[in-house]
């Protein structure tokens, strides 16, 4: 096991109701004047805007709204939120909705106290030296962005999807309320448990040795997300799958199965390119990379996809064929992903094989590799987008 550092200071309120407390919460912060930063019209119509509303009214907090947020968040309603809060004297920025809202919030909070363009930071141009705070009113179980230090905003000009990471815009609380995401369709909850799979995923093809306790802890947030999205997909008002679900989406990314080793995360900068060109759900761009990245990559380290298959899936060990074993993981995970409605292949997120030349362009490694398990050069992400092009084959 590598050295680490852990931290994680995200405050978690979880459970029924928690967010009609979200007024006091920011008060005892000191918030004094706040953003309600949300997606479609039906936060509102749902009732949980004015929930939220009514909550910061009864503490005395005035606050703005903007809505809008769509998924895979664009940098235009970014610099139209850093103006409004610049105007309005905001103080905190409360971010009401999944992954694509909060990261949103995240990039207005990083904007507001900066002089130059937001995507500096983004581009590696500057590092910021403060941020507004941001809380979280979370509506999917997925992305885990409640409590990361990540925000991935597209910007418009060229669609180009880009990560930034810092603590500074963790966020200092989080409302969890599985409630709240019994009204996600089936495709969204399906491409939030593949995300949060992913993230384990990432995390677990590693080439650090002695790291059991984190391979065991992953194996079972991975095993639990296979029985509670069966669950819930059954039953979308099922309110214990939902629960573990909503917990499953902080444990994902919250970096406490990444600890002490090496994570990859190769698949996440290829699919980021899909999501960017197709506007798929980025969970569904990683049901489709994934299964074909692991094919990819599989002799780099044969026993760790055998372990995958054994502990995750279930598969029989094969001892004097663990190649065998280790293609059946991935055999048995591309099943999952299909017997829960997500694509796995090109086509079914209406991506093209003739696009792959544009996909590398704008990934931009140029002589350098993405990944750590194995390290990708652009022919390595060629092969994986051809491989992820195949249409899938039978169980
Ligand atoms: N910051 C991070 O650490 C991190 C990690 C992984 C992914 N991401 C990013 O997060 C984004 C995806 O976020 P997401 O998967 O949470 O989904 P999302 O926020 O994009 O929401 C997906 C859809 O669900 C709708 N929706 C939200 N709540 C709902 C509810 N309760 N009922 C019905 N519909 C609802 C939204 O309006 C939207 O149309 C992507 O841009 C991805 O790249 C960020």
């Amino acid at each position: 096991m590598d050295n680490f550092t852990f931290y994680n200071p995200t405050r978690i309120f979880f459970g029924r109701g928690e967010e009609n407390h979200v007024g006091d919460r920011i008060r005892r912060l000191g918030g004094t004047k706040v953003l309600i930063h949300y997606g479609s019209a039906s936060a509102v119509k749902s009732g949980l805007i004015y929930r939220v509303t009514s909550s910061l009214e009864r503490a005395g907090i005035p606050s703005v709204p903007l809505g809008g947020v769509r998924p895979n968040p664009r940098s235009g309603l970014v610099t139209d939120g850093i103006d409004l809060c610049r105007k309005e004297n905001v103080d905190f920025i409360l971010a009401v909705g999944g992954g694509s809202v909060i990261d949103s919030a995240k990039a207005i909070a990083l904007g507001v106290p900066y002089d130059g363009d937001f995507w500096d930071f983004f581009d590696g141009k500057a590092f910021p030296a403060s941020a507004l705070p941001v809380g979280t009113v979370l509506t999917v179980a997925a992305a885990g962005s409640e409590s990361s230090p990540v925000t991935v905003i597209t910007r418009e000009d060229g669609m180009v999807k880009r990560p930034y990471s810092s603590d500074r815009i963790r966020p200092v609380f989080s409302i969890l309320n599985p409630e709240l995401t019994t009204t996600l369709p089936p495709y969204q909850t399906a491409s939030g448990a593949t995300d949060m799979m992913a993230h384990i995923i990432e995390r677990y093809f590693t080439n650090t040795p002695g790291v059991e306790l984190t391979d065991r802890m992953g194996e079972s947030v991975l095993l639990a997300i296979r029985s509670e999205t069966l669950r819930a997909l059954k039953n979308p008002d099922d309110y214990d799958a939902r629960a573990n679900l909503m917990w499953a989406s902080t444990i994902a990314h919250n970096d406490i199965c990444g600890v002490g080793r090496e994570q990859d995360w190769a698949s996440h900068a290829l699919e980021h390119e899909l999501s960017a060109l197709y506007d798929c759900p980025h969970g569904a761009g990683l049901a489709v990379i994934l299964p074909a990245w692991m094919e990819y990559v599989i002799e780099h380290d044969i026993n760790r996809f055998a372990q995958f298959a054994l502990r995750v899936w279930g598969c029989e060990m094969d001892f004097a064929h663990p190649d065998v074993t280790a293609r059946a993981g991935i055999r048995a995970f591309r099943a999952f992903l299909r017997l829960i409605g997500m694509p796995t292949s090109f086509a079914e997120i209406r991506a093209r094989e003739d696009d792959i030349p544009l996909l590398l362009e704008k990934l931009r490694i140029g002589n350098n590799t993405i990944g750590s398990f194995v390290k990708l050069d652009i022919s390595d992400c060629e092969k994986i987008y051809r491989l992820a092009c195949r249409p899938p084959l039978a169980p």
